[in-house]
Order: C-alpha cells, then sequence, then structure tokens
C-alpha cells in the first residue's frame, strides 16, 4: 500500500491508512527510519550501496508500492509487475518524464542526452533519432557487425589464453566487443584489441558514469543547498562531463571535418546527426550527449558472459547442446537460436539475477495521478525495483538458485516478452517498462546471444583455485559490473582454432 509521510503538500487520499509509514525527511535524512517494524530500519547511508536490497527489504514489509522522501524529493517503489505496468506502459502520458537530477541531468548531461531528458519536444526527437540505428531494420542492417565482432572477440580471447596457461578477465574482451559495436554504429570506428587507447578511456569514462549517478544515492540531487556547496561530487560530474566533451565530442568533430572536406564517411549515428542538424534543429551538445548516451548505455551489455564459470554443470549442458545442434565446424549464429533452447535459457536467467540496472533509471510523475486510492503527486520519482520483482518466490521459485530450466519453455525475445498482455509473464524487467523502455534492446539482446552462444561454443571456462568468482561483488551505482575476475579459458576442442581463422 502507498504511504505518504504527513508533509503538507501531499495529499493521501485514504486519509486513516493503517499501514506504517516510510519517513526520511527534510529534517532526518541520515537518520534511522522512523518506522516501526525493526526488519524496515535502515537510514540514507543504506542505500548508497546496493540500494535495491534496502528497498527490497522494505518492500517485504511496506508492500509492492510504498512512498519515501530523500531530502525534498518524494518517491515511490514500485515492486510488482502488475504496478508497473499499471502506472508506466499504460500511463504513458503521465510517467515517461524524468526529474532532471543535479548530478546526472543538470551537470554532466546537460539537460541533453535522451536518458535525462524530460519528456517533451527534445526527448522526442532525440528518441526518433536514436530509433533510426536502433529499429529492427538498422539491427538487420549491421548484423553482420555484431556477428564480425563476437568472433573477433572469441578470437583475441583464443590466442591470449595460450591453450589454458594464461588466466583472463573475460570481461574485458566482451566489454571491446560491445565497445565496437557501440564505436562502429555510433562513430563508424573500432579498436583493434584490448590495448587500444580508446578502450581503457570508454570503459573509464563509463564506469565514472555508472558510479556517480546513482538513481537515489547522491544526497546532493535532493538537497538543494548542497548544490551551491562546492562537493567531491559535483567536481567529478563536472569533470566528467568535460571528458565526454573531449573524448566524444572529439571524435564527432573529426567527423564533420572530414564531411566538410567532402572526404567518404562510414554510415554512423554521428554522420545521420551531421546530417540532419539544421532540419532537426540539433546543437553541439544535443549531438555530444546523444552519442556519449549510446556510449554509456550501450557498452556495458555483454559483460555478463564471464559468469558461466562459476556454473559448470550449465555449461556442460549447454555444450552438449551446441555439439548436438550445432556441431565443431562452425560457430553458432543469429539463425540457430531458436533451435537452442538451453543457451537461450541461461542468457534469460544472466539477466533475471544479475540486472545491470536494478533500479533502471527513475521516472517521474507529469501531473497528479490517482492510483486505486491514492494520489501520486505531479513530480513525484518512480522506481522500478526489479531486484524484489526478479526474486519473487512466488513468480521464481528458490529465485536466489542460478536455474536456466525455470526459462525452458521461454520462447520470446525480451523486446516482444515486454508486450505481453499480462505483466507477470515478463520474462524479467531490465529493459524496465513505458514509453522510455530501452531503446537498444534488439541490439543488445543480439550481441548477447552472439557472445555468450560463441564462448560457450569456443571454450571450457573454468575458475582458478585461489581466485573465487564472487557473483554478489559488483562495481558500479547506478549500473553495475560484476567485480573483475579471473578464470581459464581451455579451447574445447582441437578445431576451434581452425574455425575461428
Ligand atoms: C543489457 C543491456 C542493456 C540494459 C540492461 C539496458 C537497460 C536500460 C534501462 C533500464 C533503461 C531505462 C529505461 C527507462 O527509462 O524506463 C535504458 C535506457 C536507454 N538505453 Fe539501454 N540497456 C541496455 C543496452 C543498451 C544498448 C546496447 C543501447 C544502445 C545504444 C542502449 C540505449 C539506451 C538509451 C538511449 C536509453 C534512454 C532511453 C530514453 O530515456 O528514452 N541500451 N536502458
Amino acid at each position: 500500500m502507498l504511504s505518504f509521510p504527513p508533509v503538507s503538500r501531499v495529499t493521501f487520499l485514504k486519509k486513516n491508512s493503517e499501514h506504517p509509514r516510510i519517513k526520511v525527511g527534510y529534517t532526518n535524512i541520515c537518520r534511522q527510519l522512523n518506522a516501526s517494524a525493526d526488519h524496515a530500519s535502515g537510514s540514507f547511508l543504506s542505500l548508497k550501496r546496493y540500494p535495491e536490497r534496502t528497498l527490497d527489504r522494505w518492500a517485504k514489509y511496506y508492500g509492492p508500492i510504498y512512498s519515501v522522501w530523500l531530502g525534498n524529493q518524494l518517491f515511490i517503489i514500485v515492486s510488482e509487475p502488475g504496478i508497473a505496468k499499471g502506472l508506466m506502459a499504460t500511463h504513458v502520458a503521465v510517467f515517461s518524464d524524468r526529474k532532471e537530477m543535479f548530478i546526472k541531468s543538470q551537470t554532466v548531461l546537460v539537460g541533453r542526452g535522451i536518458t535525462a531528458s524530460p519528456y517533451g519536444k527534445r526527448w522526442r526527437k532525440h528518441r526518433r533519432i536514436a530509433s533510426l540505428w536502433l529499429n529492427r531494420k538498422a539491427v538487420e542492417s549491421y548484423t553482420h557487425v555484431l556477428d564480425f565482432e563476437a568472433t573477433d572477440m572469441i578470437h583475441h580471447l583464443h590466442r591470449d589464453c595460450t591453450d589454458g596457461m594464461a588466466d583472463v578477465n573475460p570481461q574485458v574482451y566482451a566489454g571491446r566487443c560491445s565497445l565496437n559495436n557501440m564505436l562502429t554504429i555510433t562513430f563508424g570506428f573500432r579498436t583493434d584489441s584490448i590495448h587500444h587507447p580508446m578502450v581503457a578511456r570508454a570503459f573509464r569514462l563509463s564506469r565514472e558514469f555508472m558510479n556517480i549517478t546513482g538513481p537515489i544515492s547522491n544526497l546532493v540531487d535532493f538537497v538543494p543547498i548542497l548544490q551551491r556547496l562546492p562537493s567531491n561530487m559535483r567536481r567529478r560530474a563536472r569533470t566528467l562531463h568535460s571528458e565526454l566533451v573531449n573524448v566524444y565530442g572529439g571524435l564527432i568533430k573529426e567527423i564533420d571535418e572530414k564531411m566538410q572536406a567532402g572526404g567518404d564517411v562510414q554510415d554512423c549515428l554521428v554522420k545521420t546527426m551531421l546530417l540532419r542538424k539544421e532540419e532537426e534543429d540539433l546543437d553541439e551538445l544535443d549531438i555530444t550527449m546523444l552519442a556519449s548516451a549510446f556510449m554509456i548505455g550501450g557498452i556495458e551489455t555483454v559483460r555478463r558472459p564471464s559468469l558461466i564459470p562459476a556454473h559448470p554443470h550449465v555449461q556442460k549442458r549447454a555444450q552438449d547442446e551446441l555439439d548436438r545442434i550445432v556441431g565443431r565446424d562452425r560457430l553458432p549464429t543469429v539463425e540457430d537460436e531458436a533451435n537452442l533452447p538451453y543457451c537461450r535459457a541461461i542468457i534469460k536467467e544472466i539477466e533475471r539475477c544479475h540486472n545491470p540496472f536494478w533500479l533502471g533509471t527513475p521516472h517521474m510523475a507529469s501531473r497528479d495521478f490517482v492510483y486505486g486510492e491514492h494520489l501520486i503527486p505531479k513530480g513525484t520519482v518512480v522506481v522500478l525495483n526489479t531486484w524484489t520483482m526478479h526474486h519473487d518466490p512466488e513468480r521464481w521459485g528458490s529465485p536466489m538458485e542460478f536455474a536456466p530450466d525455470r526459462y525452458a519453455n521461454e520462447q520470446l525475445h525480451s523486446s516482444a516478452s515486454a508486450k505481453l498482455p499480462n505483466p507477470k509473464e515478463r520474462d524479467h524487467w531490465i529493459f524496465a517498462a513505458g514509453r522510455r523502455i530501452c531503446p537498444g534492446m534488439l541490439v543488445a539482446e543480439r550481441e548477447i546471444w552472439l557472445t555468450i552462444s560463441r564462448m560457450l561454443w569456443a571454450f571450457d571456462m573454468q575458475h582458478i583455485a585461489g581466485k573465487p568468482i564472487d557473483l554478489n561483488e559488483y562495481d558500479g551505482e547506478s549500473g553495475r559490473s560484476p567485480a573483475p575476475i579471473e578464470v581459464r579459458l581451455r579451447p574445447r576442442f582441437e578445431g576451434a582454432r581452425k574455425v575461428l581463422e
């Protein structure tokens, strides 16, 4: 049940609620929650690291929708598929706005870059341009790039693992694979190895973005007086903004100069934007921040295959399936996907258990809205707590267990599953919901398929004694990556090298 703290500008329709109220108010931001139950206790600090776990604890006590004040901001936390759909997907005209957070929206992205833009004309324009490069037809047109990069990744891993003699961190290789996909789509450019300077640079920028833009972890976002004072967070946000302008803005400038000089420029998002600059009324910052959004949103995509070595029996079953259906003379392709249900199920289960964005990117109510017997005031920020949704024991049974079989009969891609009329049947919520649902879903799913199925086809991935894989440890506040790991990769059979070459 939704319960609001007794603050005058909030109208709580059901006046005599019997439900306890969470108060993290103006005056007690850093104090313990003023709640009657021990297990619901917490403080702002408990929202700093792994906030989804705290929000999950509160959901167990307060129910699938409850409210929290952080500083001057009212949040509602949604932890149930029916309510998520009821608000974000059914009432898109109300719940598609974004709060202009001080750090993320105002300082780093300066109100641009699609992700941060409020729901309005500018956002529609940016979304339309992004879709030109992310819709089904576009993804089909560059699937050969995704295919090439996934093979190149296996090739480099194969070379560097020296037949299982050298320990490797596959996250770096998988990360470069998605980086190359995004660089090609955005700038028509790619890196030739994990040592290319752009690899470290792009990952540092993306990591810094994920580390400083947590949806509920920055006090300065909700306490306006702090925004006037110098702070480390503000300094980091300004530095990140300048670096995005230098690195990605620098690449855009090069492309622009080449186009001005009549040079041949490969088709890419930046070329599209430069060609439509006048017609779409795009300024330099629009172009830089939209390109940055692709680079930030798109390069965390396929780091998760590194988790597979933690589940050797799962790996073995997938490889049996690959041997049966694909054989050992060629790599699995996009066309094989429909015939490899266990491999597909592994990917879905990785997504359920290791969502990179447990709290998504919050939406904001653009006007007062009555939901059931409660009023959600204009300006309320809506957070989707996918951690709770992905760990609902009624839906998932033993939800903490990694068990791909739960997806044995799942045939839909996530993009199709998101459109199911019954939200409780949806595969998972990693791409969120509603009009701002991740527009990169199609490309993300395709590259995840190619990289994971090919890694499983090519290698036995083993963890190393003394270097355990900790699946609970993550890196990043708003977007998470599994903490760095090292594993041993052994080519599964003699002929693998020949196929790769
Ligand atoms: C596994 C990979 C990915 C996950 C889990 C993911 C997840 C998300 C989520 C949760 C959102 C917020 C949606 C909302 O506001 O409701 C989002 C937005 C977005 N994503 Fe992704 N994403 C992934 C890959 C990609 C890729 C490959 C791209 C390619 C460019 C991309 C581009 C974007 C953009 C541009 C937005 C902003 C949409 C808007 O505000 O209208 N994402 N993504």
